[in-house]
């Protein structure tokens, strides 16, 4: 029995994963694999990955594959500091403009066409492209950009003098709802094989969550500190305004996000969510 389990590369989803015992769920047949978010939505499509964090837009466009794990996502009511449109002019003056959009992330692009199309009435051009804040900026009027590239292109001085857009604060002013960027879903072929697997992964993400919430994020902050910079105060911030359940109130915000994508042509159809079946072991 093996499964691969995707974790995004982007330290937004590390709550879930911070406390998952890898070297024994390893000795067991499971491998995890970390990945930005867009190759990770690939590789579950291919079913080179059977579990993962990933685009909940991903999720949507293959929602009659797979099932949702309950009660964990990455999302925000409000601003979220990491999916950021930076622009030499004012969102009001996008129409017709080039905006170069992250290659790495699915959902952030359609909610920023969505934004821009529904609230704003601009239409612009879009260029897909390799997150690369100076190149993006020296080719184009705008750029979206997520996870640390965003986080890191705040640091930058050249963004002093660029409007910067946050994405989850502006879907929260229009809509008044949450936004879910990602979800944890596993492709429903591989249910039935890793019943035992599933079960232990979601126990052990879901005490992951409580555990790093209980300790306000300190342990893992120390980590995250090291390998990307910044101080604890900046990441404490982060990641408390960032929120990882997943309630109804998260799945209406997603419904209205998708009927939003399917109304603009970004999806061919509005899913429905399907739940996995679970019971925690001994949380
Ligand atoms: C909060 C973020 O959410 C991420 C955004 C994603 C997307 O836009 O497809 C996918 C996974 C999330 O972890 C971020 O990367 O900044």
């Amino acid at each position: 029995m093996a499964l691969t389990v995707g974790e995004i590369q982007y330290t937004n989803i590390l709550p879930l994963f911070f406390h998952i015992n890898k070297e024994e769920m390893e000795k067991t047949g499971v491998r995890f694999f970390p990945q930005i978010p867009a190759e990770l939505n690939r590789k579950m499509e291919r079913g080179e990955v059977d579990l993962g964090g990933i685009s909940s837009f991903s999720f949507g466009e293959n929602s009659e594959r797979y099932s949702l794990f309950p009660q964990l996502s990455v999302s925000t009511f409000g601003k979220v500091g990491s999916i950021l449109l930076f622009s030499k002019k004012e969102i009001t003056e996008l129409d017709g403009a080039s905006i170069a959009l992250t290659s790495s992330s699915a959902t952030s692009v359609a909610l920023l066409k969505i934004i821009l199309q529904e609230y704003y009435r601009v239409q612009p051009h879009y260029e897909t492209v390799t997150p690369d804040f100076a190149t993006m900026m020296e080719h184009h009027s705008a750029c979206l950009l997520i996870g640390e590239d965003a986080i890191k292109a705040r640091w930058d001085k050249a963004a002093e003098s660029l409007y910067v857009y946050d994405l989850g604060e502006l879907w929260y002013s229009f809509t008044n709802l949450p936004m879910t960027y990602a979800v944890m879903a596993v492709r429903n072929d591989c249910i039935q094989r890793e019943m035992t697997q599933l079960q232990s992964l979601l126990t052990q993400m879901t005490a992951s969550k409580r555990r790093t919430a209980e300790d306000h994020y300190r342990e893992m902050i120390a980590e995250v500190v090291k390998s990307h910079g910044g101080d604890p105060f900046f990441w404490s911030n982060y990641f408390h305004g960032i929120n990882y359940d997943l309630t109804e109130e998260h799945l209406k915000g997603l419904q209205h996000y998708f009927t939003l994508a399917h109304k603009h042509g970004l999806i061919d159809h509005v899913p429905t969510f399907t739940i996995f079946k679970y019971s925690l072991q001994g949380i």
